[in-house]
C-alpha cells in the first residue's frame, strides 16, 4: 500500500547506554523476535541489527548499536566509528538506564555525547522489575537531571510493561515520511550474519571475561536440505590463540558440542527448518589487529 508522507511516519532509533542497560533485550522486546544478542556480560552487542516495528501509520526502525567504549584495538576504533555514524542517521535516541542502579559517570558521558545530536533524546530508565515504586521515582527524579530529554519513560523488557507505550513515544517523535521498509519486514540483515550472532551468542555462554572480545562467527556455506532432509549449516569460530580454543573446545569437546546444540535449535527457530550444524574452531592469530582478517569477519 501506498502512503503519502503527509499521515505517515517513519524513521530510525536506536537504544544507547552503558554495557548491560538492557539495550538489546529491549530491542528484542519491541520487535518480538530474537534478532539483537543478549548476555549477562556486557559488550556483546557488534553488528548492526534492525528491526523495525510497522504500525497503519508509522514505521520504526530499530537500529542495535554496539557501546561507545575506550578504543584498545583497530576494531575497538571501528565499533567507535560504527556507533558515531549510527547515532548521526537516526531520528530517536533512547538513553537506556538501569532502574536498580545509581546514574554514574558512564551515563554522564554517554549523555553528554548524545546532547547536541539532532536527534529527539529520550530517557528510558529500564529494568523497572527489579525496583519497587520509591526506588523508581527516586531514579525518575535523578535522570530528570541527567539531560533534557523529550520523555523519560520507564519500562520493564522483562514483564513486557510499559513496552508499547515506549513505542508510542518513540513513533510520536518520528519524522513525516514515506514508507521505509516493505511491510512485514522485521530485519534486514542477511540470515547467515543472524546465524553467526547465534553461534557466537552460543559460544560466549559461561566463558571467561576476556574471551568475549576474541570470538568471531563466519558462517562459510548453507545448503538448504532437498525432500525434507536438514539444512546443513557450515561455520568456523574463531579465536586469537590456541589457549582460547581450547576453552571453546572443553574437555573431550564437550562444551562445542553443547555450543552446537543450543545454536542449532536457535537457527531451527529462525531458519523454520530442520538444521545441521558443522562447528569447526580456528585460531586467526591476532584477528582484531589485522585489517584483511576483519573485512573477511564481516567488520
Ligand atoms: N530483570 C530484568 N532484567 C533485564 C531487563 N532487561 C535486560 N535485563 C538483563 O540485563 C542484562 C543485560 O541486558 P542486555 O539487553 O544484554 O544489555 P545491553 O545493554 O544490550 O548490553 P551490552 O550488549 O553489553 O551493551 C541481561 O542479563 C538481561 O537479561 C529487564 O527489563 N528486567
Amino acid at each position: 500500500m501506498q502512503h503519502t508522507s503527509e499521515d505517515y511516519h517513519a524513521g530510525f532509533a536506536c537504544f544507547v547506554g552503558r554495557p548491560n542497560a538492557g539495550k538489546s533485550t529491549l530491542t528484542n522486546a519491541i520487535v518480538g523476535q530474537k534478532i539483537a544478542i543478549t548476555s549477562a556480560k556486557p559488550q556483546t552487542t557488534r553488528h548492526t541489527v534492525r528491526g523495525v516495528v510497522h504500525r497503519p501509520d508509522a514505521q520504526l526502525v530499530l537500529v542495535d548499536t554496539p557501546g561507545l567504549h575506550r578504543p584498545r584495538t583497530l576494531l575497538g576504533e571501528r565499533l567507535n566509528d560504527l556507533v558515531r555514524a549510527t547515532w548521526s542517521e537516526t531520528d530517536v535516541i533512547g538513553l537506556c538506564l538501569p532502574a536498580d542502579e545509581a546514574i554514574g559517570p558512564g551515563d554522564r558521558f554517554i549523555s553528554s555525547e548524545i546532547a547536541a545530536l539532532k536527534a529527539k533524546l529520550i530517557a528510558v530508565v529500564t529494568k523497572t522489575d527489579l525496583v519497587d515504586k520509591g526506588q523508581l521515582a527516586e531514579r525518575l527524579l535523578a535522570v530528570q537531571d541527567l539531560g533534557d530529554f523529550a520523555d523519560i519513560v520507564p519500562v520493564s523488557a522483562v514483564s513486557g510493561e510499559q513496552v508499547e507505550t515506549l513505542v508510542d513515544v518513540m513513533i510520536g517523535h518520528l519524522p513525516s515520511s514515506p514508507q521505509l521498509y516493505p511491510e512485514g519486514m522485521i530485519t534486514d540483515e542477511p540470515e547467515h550474519v543472524l546465524m553467526a550472532e547465534l553461534i557466537r551468542e552460543a559460544a560466549l555462554e559461561g566463558v571467561r571475561d576476556e574471551l568475549p572480545h576474541s570470538i568471531a562467527v563466519l558462517v562459510e556455506e548453507v545448503i538448504p536440505g532437498e525432500d525434507g532432509a536438514a539444512t546443513k549449516v557450515f561455520a568456523d569460530i574463531y579465536v586469537e590463540r590456541s589457549s582460547q580454543k581450547a576453552i571453546v573446545i572443553g574437555h573431550r569437546a564437550s562444551r562445542l558440542k553443547d555450543v552446537g546444540i543450543r545454536a542449532r535449535r536457535e537457527i531451527e527457530d529462525l531458519l523454520g527448518v530442520r538444521v545441521y550444524l558443522d562447528l569447526h574452531v580456528r585460531v586467526a592469530k591476532d584477528w582484531q589487529r589485522d585489517p584483511k582478517q576483519l573485512r573477511r569477519l564481516g567488520f
